[in-house]
């Protein structure tokens, strides 16, 4: 997954806001990236660039090798679902659906059959197989978010994006989804791109990426820690000011 000089601006004329400036950025296979930055530094605008979800003003975005500029929305919605997975801070998942009819469906939308045993495997995985047929409103926030991951997992696609997967958790919630984020990346070789504002959550990233201003004004290769994360955080909010 890769950025080339990728500039996004909103708006027109004279209301015309540089939310990305010419950001490059490579995530190689298997790597978890944070990407962090004061509020409006872009990190928003870079995930949805990134994922194909908003189109970029100049510049290029690659998925798989893939330039996804020149597809179609139909190409890009196929490509979409086979390689790109999500989880959002308000989990997102469908109220009138199981846990397992959840993690089922990017399945089914990419055009794939679960094979026997796949869904409560990916289900078992992230501690829940004894929840798949409950509904989200019978699991708690931390166990939503557990479903979502499963979710984003089963295509095991080439990325998985998450915007601040843990905004929404308690401390321990939290924590045990980290632990599923980061042994995805060890155990099948995930790439993540994850966007918080958590120090303690981009610890647990190989890479922290700052943003100020729709730039990358920092790269830290990992591990890094908590500490030095925080320090750097409010420098660049200090700044940002
Ligand atoms: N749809 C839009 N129309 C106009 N301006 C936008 C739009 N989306 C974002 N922006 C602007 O682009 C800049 C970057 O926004 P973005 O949401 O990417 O920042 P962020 O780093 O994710 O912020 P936060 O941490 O507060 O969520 C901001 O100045 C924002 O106001």
């Amino acid at each position: 997954m890769e950025m080339r000089a990728v500039t996004k601006r909103y708006g027109q004329g004279g209301n015309t806001v540089t939310a990305l400036d010419a950001v490059d950025a490579r995530f190689a296979p298997g790597t978890f990236t944070a990407v962090m930055g004061p509020s409006g530094s872009g990190k928003s605008t870079l995930l949805h660039c990134a994922a194909g979800l908003d189109r970029v003003t100049a510049g290029e975005v690659l998925i798989d090798g893939v330039p996804i500029g020149g597809l179609n929305e139909r190409a890009l919605t196929r490509l979409r679902r086979k390689r790109v997975g999500f989880v959002f801070q308000a989990f997102n998942l469908i109220p009138a659906l199981t846990a397992a009819q959840n993690v089922v469906l990017p399945l089914r939308l990419a055009g794939r059959r679960p094979r026997a045993g796949e869904v409560a495997a990916m289900l078992g995985e992230v501690g829940l197989a004894e929840r798949a047929g409950h509904r989200p409103a019978e699991l708690s926030g931390g166990q939503q978010q557990r479903v979502a991951i499963a979710r984003a997992l089963v295509t095991r696609p080439a990325v998985i994006f998450a915007d601040e997967p843990t905004g929404a958790l308690d401390a321990r919630s939290g924590a045990e989804v980290l632990r599923l984020l980061r042994a995805a990346v060890d155990r099948h070789g995930q790439t993540i791109v994850m966007v918080t504002h958590d120090p303690v959550a981009a610890a647990h990233a190989d890479r922290v990426l700052f943003l100020a201003d729709g730039r990358v004004v920092d790269d830290l290769a990992g591990p890094v820690g908590a500490e030095k994360i925080a320090v750097h955080t409010a420098r660049l909010e200090e700044s940002a000011r």
